[in-house]
């Protein structure tokens, strides 16, 4: 039997998240990190999710890649395919969302998609074509800051306009509120003279309404919100193979860590929170990039500071702080260091028995999945939206939770820890 949803995520967390999502709507899923080279057993599975880290890559590397897994998704025989960005539409000044769109389209011979970043759960919505987070526009959101993909724009026409190479229209809201019928139709007109169209989304029960209008539609892109309505779908049709909300996850001894690479606003506060309780150690990347601090000198803090309980290692500051240090490293050397010194120091927590990983950040999630070098990931419990505990099998088993920036409330690492427990 084939699979019912096919997806490409352009990075880690927003991978877990999507899959996390389906899995609470009923769906066994199956996340895989990059394209696979061996055989995978897909028996049980409704949907597959394959982890890229694209999201930052110039586009003609992300669309190669989207299409590499893409053809891997093509042989499973999908039902409908899904591409998953953030629901703040992160894409780098010569942003690769468009891009990737239009060659996911041609390659399946498609002339018409969605762009649905919305997740109202946790405070995305999009009105009028303009995406907010929470009550703020997305470029007065803290999303302007971001070190890597600055969103300078709330208006998803515009932004998709500069990016993908066919024309963008609006499903306004006021269609939306009219079922998905109206929806429907409105995608068939706008279909003659645009390539995508923004559907405005301000509850979770657009979602459902706008995924059963997106029925028909091979190829669909957004955060991971729409993905309950494209599972309802297949639910109504009685196509899940079996029926599960999320995967009994092992019980796992060893120490916990925290890495936080993320520089957003909520994770900026779930660090200061977790530093009232538990000790950190601060990775400067001006003192990397010059030797000053080392990796070994790390090793021995953690060494030294082990037994008293989960640490927390962080690259997390401000703005103004970040933007001092891409103005002596440049932009994208400045993440590389801090990248670069977290997967090497997983890779040796890891060797040092660590089993427990609390990560912030997409950029960051990849740089620590990279060194922990799993092929599958298994979806547990949310301990957030979007955020769920996975683990790590083959191997010696490992617990993870990979967090994107935003997500979670302040209390998010300490309560990870208790689910690892
Ligand atoms: N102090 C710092 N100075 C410069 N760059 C930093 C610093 N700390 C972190 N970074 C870089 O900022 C980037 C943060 O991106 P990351 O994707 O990890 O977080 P995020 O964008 O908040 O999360 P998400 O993509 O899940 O929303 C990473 O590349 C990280 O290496
Ligand atoms: O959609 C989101 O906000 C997240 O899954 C994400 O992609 C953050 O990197």
């Amino acid at each position: 039997m084939s699979i019912l949803l096919g997806c490409i995520a352009d990075d880690f967390t927003g991978a877990t998240d999507l899959a996390s999502f389906l899995v609470k709507s009923g769906m066994r899923t199956v996340q895989l990190i990059g394209v696979p080279s061996g055989a995978v057993d897909l028996s049980e599975a409704d949907a597959v999710v394959i982890a890229l880290k694209s999201r930052t890559l110039p586009s003609d590397v992300a669309v190669a890649q989207s299409l590499e897994a893409l053809e891997w998704l093509k042989k499973q025989h999908c039902e409908q395919y899904y591409f998953k960005y953030c629901s703040t539409f992160d894409s780098t000044e010569n942003g690769n969302i468009g891009p990737v769109t239009d060659a996911l389209l041609d390659n399946l011979n498609e002339e018409f998609t969605i762009i649905c970043p919305s997740l109202p759960v946790n405070g995305r919505t999009v009105y009028k074509g303009h995406l907010f987070v929470n009550d703020s526009l997305l470029n007065e959101s803290g999303m302007q800051n971001h070190p890597l993909t600055p969103m300078n724009d709330a208006n998803l026409l515009r932004v998709m306009s500069s990016q993908a190479k066919g024309k963008t229209g609006l499903v306004p809201f006021e269609i939306v509120s009219q079922g998905a019928e109206s929806i429907k139709t409105a995608f068939h007109d706008l279909s003659k003279e645009h390539r995508y169209a923004v559907v405005d989304t301000v509850s979770n029960d657009d979602l459902y309404t706008i995924g059963k209008a997106s029925a028909h539609l091979k190829l669909l892109t957004g955060g991971s919100g729409l993905s309950v309505g494209l599972a309802k779908n297949f639910e109504d049709k009685g196509l899940f193979k079996i029926r599960s909300n999320s995967a009994e996850l092992s019980k796992i001894e060893g120490d916990a860590v925290v890495l936080s690479g993320s520089c957003s606003v909520m994770t900026q506060k779930q660090v200061a929170r977790f530093q009232e309780t538990f000790q950190s150690k601060k990775i400067a990347p001006l003192d990397i990039a010059s030797g000053r601090s080392t990796l070994n000198d790390f090793l021995i803090w953690f060494d030294e500071h082990r037994h008293s309980g989960a640490l927390m290692f962080y690259a997390t500051d401000t703005p103004e702080n970040i933007k001092q240090v891409q103005a002596e490293l440049g932009v994208a050397q400045a993440s590389e260091v801090v990248e670069n010194f977290m997967a090497d120091l997983v890779a040796e927590l890891d060797k040092r028995g660590v089993t427990k990983f609390i990560v912030a950040g997409g950029e960051t999630s990849g740089a620590v999945v990279k060194a922990l070098k799993p092929t599958m990931l298994k979806i547990g419990a949310s301990i957030a939206p979007g955020v769920p505990l996975t683990e790590i099998t083959g191997g010696s088993p490992k617990l993870i939770a990979l967090k994107s920036g935003n997500f979670g409330d302040q209390d998010f690492f300490k309560k990870a820890l208790e689910m690892m427990l």
